[in-house]
């Protein structure tokens, strides 16, 4: 089976394309071939198949074997696969997704990603605080009450503002979020420092992965919490250990995701 190791700020992944690939179960086939001793070493596996209705539907499979809704560093390591692999001449393509259809288009240094508008919990109801009405809850864990702002980005974020994020207790609250009652389904969170109105430092505990070096969806969800809850605008640069993606939030529409996307190298591994 050839693969494409492809990596979006420090995000990695390891590519199939399932148009040539045949991927029987690609839940334990992650498991196996995302171990960074035991196997190729990844934060997921991307798989690339045919779509009728867009240039290729994309699957996402953390480390763990879970299956994902949604990845923007994927998406962005998609497109740069495409190009390269499949659709040289293309600057703008679609994706279908679990979360439904994506468009990308190739810029100077990565890609740009229509994300979409994202997704409040329906019991996320404003409360009033010294910065107005804002949407956030508190949630105990771990013997502590945390204050939280859940977002969906087709994928399911909680999102922590933390005074330094070097300081965060990333391991200990993230994996408890994960894990907790209220998310039956799991969590990705989002530890985030606010520099000023347009910069924000992230550190994210990843649903079936623990700390990544960058989470695509995760910086999104970390400007709209920001801009929901009057810490910082609509449009803001994310630093996360990996690198620096763009986030622009549209009024009362779309999040848009810039960043760099690329393959590392490419290999093959006996039939799967
Ligand atoms: N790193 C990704 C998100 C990957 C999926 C996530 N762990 C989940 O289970 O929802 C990104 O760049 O968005």
């Amino acid at each position: 089976m050839k693969f494409a190791k492809m990596q979006g700020t420090g995000n990695d992944f390891i590519c199939v394309d399932c148009f040539r690939e045949k991927i029987v179960h690609p839940h334990s086939l992650a498991r196996r071939l995302c171990d960074r001793h035991f196997g190729i070493g990844a934060d997921g596996l991307l798989l690339l198949l045919p779509s009728a209705a867009a240039d290729c539907r994309m699957e996402l499979y953390n480390r763990d074997g879970s299956a994902a809704g949604m990845c923007g560093n994927g998406l962005r390591c998609a497109g740069a696969y495409l190009n390269a692999h499949l659709l040289p001449q293309r600057q703008e393509m679609i994706i279908e997704t679990r979360a439904g259809l994506k468009r990308l288009w190739k810029k100077e240094g990565g890609y740009r990603v229509d994300m979409e508008a994202p997704r409040l919990e329906a019991h996320a109801l404003p409360v009033l605080s010294e910065r107005g009405l804002v949407i956030e809850e508190a949630f105990s864990v771990e013997g502590k009450t945390v204050t939280l702002t859940c977002v969906s980005m087709g994928n399911p974020h909680a999102v922590c503002f933390v005074e330094k994020t070097e300081e965060a207790e990333l391991e200990l609250l993230g994996r408890a979020l994960e894990h907790h009652h209220r998310f039956p389904e799991g969590v990705n969170t989002e530890f985030v420092e606010i520099v000023d109105e347009e910069h924000l430092k992230v550190r994210v505990w990843e649903r079936g992965c623990g700390e990544t070096m960058a989470c695509g969806t995760g910086a999104c969800a970390a400007v709209v919490a920001g801009a929901l809850t009057g810490r910082c605008g609509r449009s803001a640069s994310v630093r996360l250990p990996g690198g620096t993606l763009t986030v622009e939030w549209e009024q009362g529409g779309p999040v848009f995701l810039e960043g760099p996307a690329e393959e590392v190298f490419s290999g093959e591994i006996p039939a799967v």
